[in-house]
């Protein structure tokens, strides 16, 4: 008999089963016999004799001949890292509900979770940059972070791979910034800071950043040589008052903290630009279908649904002859050609006992910001009826990322 660790990830839904009796939600739920993981079902008769603590975390089992393998370094299931707490935890949650992903926590200081619509994975909350970590040492193979936090801490590794790269929110910059006062007041980019007689080799520009990587090379790429750095976990912006640092590198976004700590942005200081990113872990999905599977299921339903947040559906009737000389009309207002051109059906109306389609009804897709602009030029050319209604999901034929993805793994 030997020893082994044994992971319970999905012990709370393995002691309080759902139903397989209840109605399932349309197209993506399968049946829960099939959604169940061997090993979790296995652990269940375990889990009844544990203390509920011990219930969600890795426990030492006896392991027999009949033991899936649970080992952690074989395990099976796909791990999905996301924040845990911040900024982009909140928002990382919305998306995922919007792709109809929604995440189930049994509270919120548990940090293992499932997505009921993908089996055979397991959600665990963590820190961003320890989300970047554990993807590096194989921990998790699937994370959402910041590129900033996936530059910093993947230290440009060829293991992890971006999967999708402007999931759309977690907007902001890495910039330098310098006091807008004093000796600064009339230097305003990186080669003017760099070219200022104060900065030697024995008082060199004090930078304070959280960015201990990417700072001190950016520097250097900049020619910097009498520069030093020291770092703190936040309210980096009170550096410079407190005659701790000359500069900041931090993350910008709105530029209030900064404009209210008098600090100022440079030219040519701006080290990235950053927003939520899916990154993956190279050797998970080559070697793991289950994460290639997953992937592709996540991904697809993100690009679909960023491409369609920005899109309105919009139907109108419009009275026409036939279909095409409708289509010719709507076709010459330069805002109404849709995805791939407007949807025209006949509307069937009853005149004199005859059956005839005086209207044809168009569906087209509209940017949001062009919306009013299209309902007039729908109205010039006899446009009524206007109906607009949000958009979900816009599946292409083919996902454009995925095919990269796999292009890049050269599989
Ligand atoms: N002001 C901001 N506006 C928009 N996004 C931001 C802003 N600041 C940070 N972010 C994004 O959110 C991510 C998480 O930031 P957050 O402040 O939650 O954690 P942190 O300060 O990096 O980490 P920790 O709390 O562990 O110290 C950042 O990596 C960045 O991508
Ligand atoms: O340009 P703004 O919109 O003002 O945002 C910038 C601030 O946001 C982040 O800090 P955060 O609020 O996350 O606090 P932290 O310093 O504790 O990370 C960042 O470190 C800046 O301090
Ligand atoms: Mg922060």
């Amino acid at each position: 008999m030997s020893l082994s660790l044994l992971h319970l990830p999905s012990l709370q839904k393995c002691s309080s089963p759902p139903s397989p009796s209840l109605p399932l939600s349309p197209c993506f739920h399968v049946p829960f016999s099939e959604r169940r993981r061997p090993h979790a079902i296995w652990s269940t008769s375990i889990a009844c004799c544990l203390p509920r603590q011990l219930q969600q975390s890795v426990v030492v089992v006896e392991k027999n001949e009949t033991s899936p393998s649970v080992l952690l370094s074989e395990r099976k299931v796909v791990r999905f890292g996301l924040p845990s707490k911040g900024r982009m935890a909140a928002d990382t949650l919305d998306l995922l509900k919007d792709c109809q992903l929604l995440v189930k926590q049994v509270n919120p200081r548990q940090y293992v979770a499932e997505i009921p619509q993908l089996s055979n994975l397991e959600v665990w909350f963590q820190r961003p940059k320890d989300i970047v970590r554990k993807l590096l040492a194989g921990d998790l193979d699937l994370g959402i972070v910041g590129f900033d936090t996936f530059s910093e801490y993947g230290l440009g590794n060829e293991d992890l791979i971006i999967v999708h790269n402007a999931l759309g929110y977690g907007d902001c910059r890495l910039s330098l910034a310098i006091p807008n006062h004093g000796i600064f007041e009339g230097i305003n980019s990186l080669r003017q800071l760099s070219k200022m007689p104060q900065w030697t080799a024995a008082k060199p520009l004090r930078v304070a950043t959280g960015f201990t990587h990417l700072g001190p090379k950016f520097m250097k790429d900049n020619g910097y040589q009498n520069v030093t750095f020291s770092t703190a976990d936040g309210a980096l912006e009170a550096a410079p008052a407190m005659g701790i640092a000359d500069a900041i590198l931090d993350l910008v976004s709105s530029g209030t903290t900064l404009k209210e700590n008098n600090l100022k942005e440079i030219e040519g200081g701006v080290l990235l630009e950053s927003q939520a990113i899916l990154v993956a872990r190279k050797k998970s999905l080559i070697e793991q279908k289950d994460t290639r599977d997953r992937t592709k299921e996540i991904l697809e339903r993100f690009e679909a649904h960023l491409r369609a947040v920005d899109q309105f559906t919009v139907t109108a009737h419009i009275r026409g002859s036939s279909a095409e000389e409708v289509a010719g009309r709507v076709c010459g207002q330069p805002s109404l050609s849709g995805l791939e051109g407007p949807t025209i059906n006949p509307v069937f109306s009853k005149h004199n006992g005859k059956v005839t389609p005086d209207y044809y009804a168009i569906v087209i897709c509209v940017p949001k910001k062009a919306l009013y602009k299209s309902v007039q030029q729908l109205r010039e050319i006899g446009g009524s009826g206007v109906l607009v209604s949000p958009l979900t999901y816009i599946f292409e034929e083919v996902t454009p990322r995925w095919k990269e993805l796999l292009s890049k793994l050269e599989l």
